[in-house]
């Protein structure tokens, strides 16, 4: 796979150099290329915003800067990825299919955003999606590229170390739509604090159940809004009693 990410604070996505990742960077499994957006900015201030059509508070992004930059950066056959608060919700199955894609471009703004066009434009030559990674705002996109990078290329067969399930909805082994299940090691008792006893009983089908029990009841409590998208065959009468 092919990363390239376009920025106004390239430093911002050293991250991507480090622990597994950077291994997978430095031994060519993963092409990363990081290019400060003010190298398209054709003016002597390198100027890559401007005020708002319509008023308003904050600046937007030129889409003369951004249109050479992607012209340069994002060829036909890549897929152009701009981190938004106002994008479709990334997911667990959006990074798997982003992972089996080859060319992936990551568009980072600042300020307000990007002047639309420049998505629109783009549209027209490679497929753009404007993602957000969750309802809340930051200074700019390059935090939340770096989410997405890591949750794609997690996912990638022997890129990052364990080659993790592809499965694009699991939160819990092998409980699709819930979420994980409490984990416990050594020692067995600390500060006054037990692990489960079924945890240590040797009996697998005991400890299946209790984690699937944790699971729903945890997914119950902290996300009925995935509680309320379960498919009810894949609950057994079991899970209807917890
Ligand atoms: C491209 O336009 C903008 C405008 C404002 C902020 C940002 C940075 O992204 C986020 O804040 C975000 C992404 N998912 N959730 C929050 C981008």
């Amino acid at each position: 796979m092919r990363l390239d990410v376009v920025s106004i604070f390239p430093e911002y996505l050293a991250p991507l150099r480090q622990s597994l990742l950077g291994r997978a960077v430095a031994d060519g499994r993963i092409q990363l290329e990081v290019h400060d957006l003010r190298r398209w900015a054709t003016d002597r201030h390198r100027s890559v915003d401007d005020t708002p059509y319509g008023g308003g508070a904050g600046m937007v992004m030129r889409p003369d800067v951004w249109a050479a930059a992607l012209d340069d950066v994002a060829p036909a056959g890549a897929t152009v990825v701009v981190p938004t608060p106002a994008g479709h919700p990334f997911s667990q199955a959006t990074a798997a299919d982003l992972a089996r894609r080859e060319h992936l471009v990551f568009a980072c703004g600042r300020y307000e955003g990007l002047d639309q066009r420049v998505v629109l434009d783009a549209a027209r030559r490679v497929e753009v999606l404007e993602l957000s990674i969750g309802d809340y705002v930051l200074a700019g996109g390059e935090v939340a590229a770096l989410v997405v990078i890591e949750a794609v290329t997690r996912l990638l067969p022997g890129v990052l170390g364990n080659p993790e399930s592809a499965v694009t909805d699991s939160f819990g082994e092998g409980s699709p739509g819930l979420l994980e299940h409490p984990a416990y090691t050594r020692p067995v008792e600390f500060r006054g604090l037990a692990v489960p006893p079924v945890l240590l009983s040797g009996n697998h089908a005991a400890i299946a159940r209790w984690r699937r029990d944790e699971s729903l009841r945890r997914t119950a409590r902290r996300r009925p809004d995935l509680v309320a998208r379960l498919d009810p065959a894949t609950l057994d009468a079991a899970d209807r009693a917890v």
